[in-house]
């Protein structure tokens, strides 16, 4: 008997080893189908060392159900490994609710050559994105109007791999016209956009106060927020630099001193003045204003401060590449990082930190805004006349992580200016956290794998050499993506439907 047992112990042990490793292994190991998701069933458990949570960063488990959070468990996380059911285990790995992107210029339809819908959800997948909000501009037509809304949406069939809501325009042509913004927002627009200058797209034109404090009444209504390009021309300030004979247009200096900061000052007082009045004019509450990617952070940020102080409904965002970059090392001729309003010192650099930890700035965002490369002027290098705009959706995570760790950033705080806040300006209260009851969003990732981002580096946006971290060793790796449940995004692949939603305002 004994030597039964001897001879067969191996075998005995071999298939409970087995057993154990079936119910054990990440599913998405095994069953790949290729549909929506990389998973074959919608109720499973995520688990990890590291799950970030609004009460902070623990051990736990979260339990998905049909494309929500049906339980989210901290601490014993382990013993859930032994029972019988589908458990990704993801160890040491950070998973913390998906990003927000409130701001990406996706150019579909009619600017396709630019961007897309499908290669910039692909690259917001990869980059642990869950969720962004398109902008209204860069797109042919616009998105002014129900139809032109109607437009993006056809354009959008199955070619989301991650969910998308839509920002409408406020442009003078719609400004005056209460029916048309009524019908605009009534379709879904999850509130406007407008620019205070210049928006270097012909059919997007700017808005003057006073079309932007008509929009605001309209918006009121509805309680969805008026999302605005706060620089104003000044003339007198911005001839200096052109007129004098120091005025290289491949020094990027030169482009700095034509988009002072008195410009984004102009603008912010005349917003703080329009907030002031349509509270005063019949709207106890106001419409809500969200400032874009700010990119001064002295007189700019004192009257935001005091703004918010005053009891304006007020919020304000910045972008990976203000608090990455800095003036003083762009080099000469390289356009990748033109953009408006201008990357600024590297003081300014330091506090637009500040201000971010301080919750003086609310949230982050990409302002992905790629073009075509020719329209970057490379050959040139002329700042002045390349298209300004910033291409990196796809690394917004590692880049606020790897620059933003010397500041000490927290996932809780990443989680706060990624998705937490974003979700709110966006109305997607069922987003944004991780919580019971909330859309099973989320990233994984590894803070503390580098890497090389070089050519050999799968990048999803439609023009990788536009993109202005190319040549950089950063940290943080997106490992996986999850949208409403679905494995969007598993190293290195996607899924292969693209099943993201548009996201529509709720009446
Ligand atoms: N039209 C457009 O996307 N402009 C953007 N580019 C940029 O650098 N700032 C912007 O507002
Ligand atoms: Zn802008
Ligand atoms: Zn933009």
């Amino acid at each position: 008997m004994d030597i039964l047992k001897s001879r067969f112990l191996p075998l005995i042990a071999l298939v409970a080893s087995v057993l154990f490793l079936y119910f054990r292994t990440p599913t998405f190991n095994k069953s790949i189908d290729g549909e929506c998701s990389l998973l074959t069933h919608d109720h499973y458990w995520i688990v990890s060392k590291r799950v970030v949570t609004p009460r902070g960063v623990s051990p736990g488990a979260v339990e998905v159900k049909s494309g929500h959070i049906n339980t989210v468990k901290e601490g014993e996380y382990h013993k859930l490994l032994l029972q019988n059911e589908h458990v990704l285990d993801y160890g040491g790995a950070v998973v913390m609710p998906g990003l927000i992107d409130v701001h990406a210029h996706l150019d579909e339809p009619g600017r396709e050559e630019w961007e897309g819908f499908s290669t910039g959800t692909k690259a917001a997948a990869a980059g642990g994105i869950t969720t962004l909000i398109d902008m209204p501009l860069n797109s042919f037509p616009s998105t002014v109007s129900e139809e032109t809304l109607k437009l993006k949406l056809e354009a959008a069939k199955k070619k989301l791999y991650v969910d998308v809501g839509f920002w409408g325009g406020l442009v003078p042509e719609n400004a005056f016209d209460p029916s048309a913004l009524d019908k605009l927002l009534k379709a879904g627009a999850l509130g406007l956009k407008s620019f205070m200058c210049p928006s270097g797209i012909n059919d997007f034109p700017m808005t003057n106060s006073t079309h932007i404090k008509e929009g605001l009444k309209v918006l009121a209504k509805y309680k969805r927020p008026l999302l605005v390009h706060a620089e104003v021309v000044l003339e007198s300030e911005s001839h200096i630099a052109l007129d004098s004979d120091e005025s290289d247009p491949r020094s990027y200096a030169t482009y700095l001193k034509t988009r002072p900061p008195s410009w984004e000052e102009a603008a912010i007082r005349e917003l703080k003045d329009a907030s002031e009045e349509t509270r005063v004019g019949g709207n106890a509450e106001g419409a809500h204003i969200h400032i874009v990617h700010l990119a001064d952070s002295r007189t700019s940020l004192d009257l935001i401060k005091a703004s918010k102080h005053g009891g304006s409904s007020l919020t304000v965002e910045t972008c990976p590449h203000y608090l990455a970059f800095s003036a003083e090392e762009i080099p000469d001729g390289d356009t990748r990082f033109k953009c408006a309003p201008p990357i600024r010192d590297e003081a300014n650099r330091q506090s637009l930190w500040e201000a971010l930890l301080e919750g003086h700035i609310d949230m982050l965002s990409s302002d992905h805004s790629p073009s075509t490369p020719d329209l970057k002027l490379f050959d040139e290098g002329d700042f002045l006349r390349a298209w300004g705009g910033i291409s990196s959706l796809q690394f917004v995570l590692p880049i606020t992580w790897s620059y933003g760790k010397a500041y000490g950033i927290t996932f809780n705080q990443l989680a706060s200016w990624w998705s937490e806040r974003p979700a709110k300006l966006a109305g997607q209260t069922n987003k944004g956290a991780i919580k019971r009851e909330m859309d099973a969003d989320f990233v994984v990732w590894m803070p503390e794998v580098e890497f090389e981002l070089d050519e050999n580096y799968d990048i999803y946006h439609k023009h990788r050499n536009i993109s202005a971290y190319l040549g950089q060793r950063i940290s943080g790796k997106v490992l996986a993506t999850f949208v409403r449940g679905n494995l969007v995004y598993s190293e290195g692949k996607h899924a292969s439907a693209a099943c993201g939603a548009p996201i529509l305002a709720k009446q």
